[in-house]
């Protein structure tokens, strides 16, 4: 900018009379008293007032435009009340461009305008402010200070000199003007101001716009300061990511196939037919995938539970056909005999298939291992044309492993129930929940019997929440069965919401046909061979059953026959043989030596020893009780780590035989003078129960009276301290064991009569059954004659 004073020269323009001054129009611009400003001028108006007041030296009339676009105004065009103006200089610059500096000296009133000049020339009237001293207008001033010196501090950059002239006006109309001027007003209100003489008022008007622009700026601050956070951290984010993507590069993780992978994911959403509530979880987690580097922590955690989703089945089932004919031929084309239940179970499914909404209640099969729980199971998912699943409750302790676990786990997972559910892939399969009699107590892992009431309740199970999902996922299409060993750990709860049907393992016979007609052929397919390239001689199944295994099931008799079919499959494959036929001679040679041998004849082979029959969660068993004597003092020593009742039970067999010594010949002296121990030796059979009082009694007599006890004899019963046998449990699964174990005469209480309608058809035929009261009777039966 060029800075060039214009000379003032003579001119033929009239001296301009008292009061009159030459008129400068501002579009936009408001000039206060005291404060100095440059002033652009460019109109031609504009520029002769301009001149004028310099040639003849006068102050000049500043008035604003009522309309800031219009290029020619009027004397009616502008607002009436304006400032007088000092110029201090003219300047033009190398534009063209004229600028005053002028300085606000007072406020004046337009009293008329003069016609005839080249410029707009009025006569104005100087105003006075009013000014009445008053605490109030002391405290006014006071705070308008302070609020400046506030607005101040919120600018950036601050003139020095505007905060010091604001500290040192006095006036206190001079302050209100100083301050309006700086701030961001529009020109109406900076005309409004200009316009108010009442200097009170004019100090409350200003405190008011200044007040305004404080909040505005604060609230501006506050917003550039959240901006900037955000900036912040988007910027961090971003550098972050940048080097995470360097890092994958470097270490050859690309990121292509990423997108690909979650798109993928997005497309498996839309085709798994998922419920409303789950989709929307699953496409929120899907999108915080989006948003996450792969290498977030976080992301395996989110991609694992959108597959956790995507893995169940939520709306697929399996149609359902039950014929209860057909039903009926598929049982019996999969298990031998088992009449009772199979029909039990029909029973079930006719009520299902009536009412398939009804609250029927779970079938629990109880009974010893491999006695066909499992495929009994698998049969009815057959019989009902659903899949089969199976979840093993076993040592489940944690209540977790039913309803899974918290996602803030590391590798936390659905329960089993909702895993089992995800592997046969529709939500109505038969679903068999496996040795629920072994489900481990609630304890401080939350207690897994409830957890599996809830699974099993119809009233719940529409909506059951697994903990790691936590979503509500409808299991009343699944058709519960569950299997247990025994009935007494069976959780209450539980027991009360199922049928028991107990099976209680199978006589030798029924094991040859079941071998033969079923594991036989099965295990004959899986080893490759046909039924011509292995044949067992007739002899050869009871050989195997009696010598290779004692037990109530058949789990050890497919075993070996699977052995023995691969035994064959080598020599054939070998090419040694073209087929074989399995002699029972021939046993010793593929399995090995017997596992088991007639042993009680050998065992009871002295005096004092008795054979009694305990009943066993895998289906009852022989036991022996060994007594023997000592020179001593009458004392009773028992071992074989005996429970409290066996105990008792031993110490009364020993009363009643001292009170009765006389009617068995037993010498008084004999008992007095020697210590009797007694020992039942068998690790696995739980030794407790007062089941074994006739045959604790029998032993005793045996060895007292030194008579041997028929090794053909086996017994149980409990006894009063008056010689009276008991009834006690389990009677059909002692009478099998006794006949696995080559018995031939069972003794049992006369009381248990009524259990023999339970005992099959082809032990009650091997096996001689006597019937006794009094222990006095199981003596003269069990004890070979002295
Ligand atoms: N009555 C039967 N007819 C035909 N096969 C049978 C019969 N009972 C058992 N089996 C067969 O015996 C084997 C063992 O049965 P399974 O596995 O069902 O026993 P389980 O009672 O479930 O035993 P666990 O309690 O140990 O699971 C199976 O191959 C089964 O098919």
């Amino acid at each position: 900018m060029s800075d060039t004073h214009v000379e003032a020269h003579a001119s033929s323009t009239p001296v301009l009379p008292d009061n009159v001054l030459p008129v400068l129009p501002m579009r936009n611009l408001v000039l206060f008293p005291g404060v100095v400003l440059p002033l652009g001028v460019g109109r031609a108006q504009s520029i002769a007032a301009a001149q004028e007041a310099i040639r003849q030296e006068c102050p000049i009339a500043v008035l604003l435009q009522k309309d800031p676009d219009n290029s020619a105004p009027g004397p009616e065009d502008l607002y009436p009340v304006g400032t007088v103006a000092s110029v201090l200089r003219y300047v033009t610059t190398g534009d063209g461009g004229h600028h005053l500096i002028a300085q606000g000296e007072g406020r004046f009133r337009v009293r008329e305008f003069l016609p005839g000049y080249p410029f707009l020339a009025a006569r104005i009237e100087r105003l006075e402010e009013v000014t009445v001293t008053s605490s109030e207008l002391d405290a006014r001033v006071l705070h308008l200070r302070q609020q400046a010196g506030e607005a101040l501090s919120l600018l950036p950059q601050v003139p020095q000199e505007l905060a010091q002239a604001i500290a040192h006006v006095e006036q206190p109309g001079a302050l209100a003007d100083l301050i309006a001027n700086f701030l961001d007003l529009k020109a109406e209100e900076r005309q409004q101001i200009l316009e108010n003489l009442d200097v009170r008022s004019r100090l409350e008007q200003v405190s008011q716009f200044l007040s305004y622009r404080i909040e505005v700026m604060k609230l501006s601050r506050k917003i550039g300061e959240q901006t900037k956070e955000v900036m912040d951290r988007r910027q961090r984010e971003f550098l972050l990511r940048e080097q995470l993507k360097a890092i994958q590069q470097e270490l050859g993780e690309g990121e292509e196939g990423d997108n690909g992978e979650l798109e993928a994911l997005s497309h498996a959403i839309d085709e798994a037919e998922l419920p409303t509530e789950v989709e929307a979880v699953a496409r929120k987690e899907l999108r915080r995938l989006q948003r996450m580097p792969e290498g977030a922590g976080e992301y395996g955690m989110v991609r694992s539970y959108v597959d956790a989703i995507l893995a169940l089945p939520w709306s697929k089932e399996t149609p359902e056909r039950i014929d209860i004919g057909e039903a009926r031929s598929i049982l019996d084309e999969d298990h031998y005999d088992l009449d009772k239940i199979k029909r039990r179970i029909l029973e079930h499914l006719a009520v299902h298939r009536l009412n398939p909404d009804g609250k029927s209640p779970i079938l629990c099969f109880v009974g010893p291992p491999g006695v066909g729980k499992t495929s009994l199971g698998q049969s009815i998912a057959r019989a009902m044309g659903r899949k089969f699943a199976r979840v093993s409750l076993g040592g489940v302790h944690d209540e977790a492993e039913i309803r899974g676990h918290r996602r803030t786990y590391i590798g936390a997972l659905p329960g089993h129930v909702l895993q089992a559910l995800g592997k046969v892939e529709v939500r109505n399969p038969v679903m068999l929940l496996d040795e629920i009699d072994k489900l481990g107590a609630g304890g401080f892992q939350g207690d897994p019997a409830a957890a599996l009431l809830e699974v099993l309740d119809p009233e719940q199970n529409r909506t059951f929440r697994d903990t790691y999902l936590a979503l509500p996922f409808d299991l009343s299409h699944v058709f519960f069965i569950a299997t247990a060993n025994v009935l007494d750990t069976i959780p209450g709860p539980l027991r009360d919401r199922m049928e028991i049907i107990t099976l209680s393992g199978y006589t030798e016979e029924d094991k040859m046909h079941i071998a033969s007609r079923y594991l036989l052929p099965r295990q004959r397919e899986a080893a490759g061979l046909t039924a011509e390239q292995l044949v067992l001689e007739e002899e050869t199944l009871p050989a195997l059953i009696r010598g290779y295994t004692r037990e109530a099931g058949c789990r050890s008799l497919e075993r070996e026959l699977g052995a023995i079919c691969r035994w064959v499959a080598v020599r054939i494959a070998e090419g040694s043989s073209g087929g074989m036929r399995i002699r029972p001679d021939d046993l010793a040679t593929i399995l090995g030596p017997q596992h088991f041998e007639n042993e009680v004849a050998s065992r009871v082979a002295l005096p004092g020893v008795a054979t009694g029959l305990a009943w066993t969660p895998v289906g009852g068993d022989i036991l022996f009780i060994e007594a023997s004597k000592s020179p001593g003092n009458g004392r009773l020593i028992l071992t074989g780590q005996l429970g409290d009742v066996m105990k008792e039970s031993a110490q009364a067999a020993m009363s009643l035989v001292k009170a009765r010594a006389a009617d068995w010949q037993i010498a008084q002296e004999g008992i007095d003078k020697s210590d009797i121990h007694i020992h039942i030796p068998a690790g696995a059979i739980p030794k407790d129960g007062p089941s074994a009082g006739v045959t604790l009694t029998v032993a005793l007599i045996s060895l007292l009276t030194g008579r041997k006890v028929r090794p053909d004899v086996a017994m149980t019963g409990e006894i009063s301290l008056r010689g009276l046998v008991l009834p006690v449990g389990g009677i059909k699964e002692k009478v099998l064991a006794a006949l696995r174990a080559g018995i031939h005469t069972v003794l049992l209480p006369v009381r248990n009569r009524r259990d023999y309608e339970d005992i099959p058809e082809n032990a009650r035929q091997q096996l001689t059954f006597i019937w006794i009261e009094r222990v006095e009777e199981a003596v003269a039966q069990a004890l070979e004659a002295g």
